[in-house]
């Protein structure tokens, strides 16, 4: 279990604080959400052990950085959104490199690691000469050596094409079954079907922690969808829209509203980012007034 107490973090030359009073998830994959600026990098390398609480604690299984740093920091695997690597290095040389910080991995575990990651065809190639996507890829690798109890992937899919990001999801919904893994996106949808929980940060607070079910029920407003003409959608308030998708003459729309906003609108069950949609506009609205 990963549980924080009374943590708080300011940053600085910021007036950005995070402030967590408790939190404590279990395994599975938990998604980090929130606006940009909100404190989910901060919050990341926090739990990463990049960064210390100026007050407050985290620990890890009971373990904290305090009194265990070297096998907190063991058990931890870490993607952090920008990553420096060995440019003039090779593949196989720097996740070999980075295995012996980490204890060490057999000449057949290291094939295994990059087979997993399928690295092996760039293993002879200088990092600096790979695409992105690859990169990422090493990013990720790095993260799984030592196969780490706590994983936290602080938007873990960039620059990964469509099939890579899902067949990367699908793998982390197995390893969390044994694992904790916080992940960071912006993207919640895609991983609706394998994700556990959802925590949504918003300025440096927790302002929800919980279930899918719990983050997509109990909304203060319904989401609809139905085809407006360029005339309805003029009329429909602009604050309400979720997204609007040309379809010919027409528009595809989809709305948050207490009621339907014409007879032809249908309701729809609330996606992940519906509810955050919905959420973050009512905490607006309340910043506001
Ligand atoms: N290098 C920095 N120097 C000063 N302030 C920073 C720096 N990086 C981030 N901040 C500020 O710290 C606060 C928290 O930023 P953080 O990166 O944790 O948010 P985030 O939720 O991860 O945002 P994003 O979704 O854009 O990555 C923000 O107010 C941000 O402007």
């Amino acid at each position: 279990m990963l549980e924080i107490d009374k943590l708080t973090w300011s940053r600085s030359g910021s007036s950005f604080r995070l402030h967590i009073p408790r939190l404590a998830v279990g395994k599975g994959i938990t998604l980090l959400a929130g606006r940009n600026g909100a404190g989910k990098s901060s919050l990341m390398h926090l739990l990463g052990t990049a960064v210390m609480p100026d007050q407050g604690k985290i620990s890890y299984g009971g373990r904290t950085t305090d009194r265990d740093l070297a096998s907190v920091r063991a058990s931890i695997g870490f993607v952090p959104t920008s990553v420096s690597l060995y440019e003039e290095m090779t593949v196989q040389k720097l996740l070999h490199y980075l295995s012996e910080l980490k204890g060490g991995l057999s000449p057949s575990q290291l094939e295994g690691h990059l087979e997993r990651f399928r690295l092996t065809v760039y293993r002879k190639r200088k990092i600096k000469t790979l695409p992105q996507g690859i990169r990422q890829r090493i990013v990720l690798a790095q993260a799984w050596l030592g196969s780490p109890e706590y994983l936290f992937l602080d938007e873990p899919l960039n620059a990964l094409d469509s099939l890579e990001r899902l067949s990367f999801i699908r793998q982390l919904s197995i390893e969390g079954r044994s694992r904790t893994i916080m992940v960071s996106t912006h993207e919640l949808n895609e991983w609706e079907a394998w994700a556990n929980r959802l925590i949504w940060l918003d300025n440096g607070m927790i302002r929800f922690h919980g279930t899918l079910t719990a983050w997509t029920s109990n909304l203060p407003a319904s989401v609809y969808e139905g085809s407006v003409t360029p005339a309805q959608l003029k009329a429909l308030p602009e604050e309400q829209i979720i997204y609007i998708r040309a379809d010919g003459h027409s528009f595809r729309v989809r709305v948050m509203a207490a009621e339907a906003p014409l007879f032809a609108f249908e309701k729809q069950l609330p996606t992940l980012e519906d509810a955050y949609f919905i959420r973050s506009r009512l905490q607006e609205t309340a910043r506001i007034s």
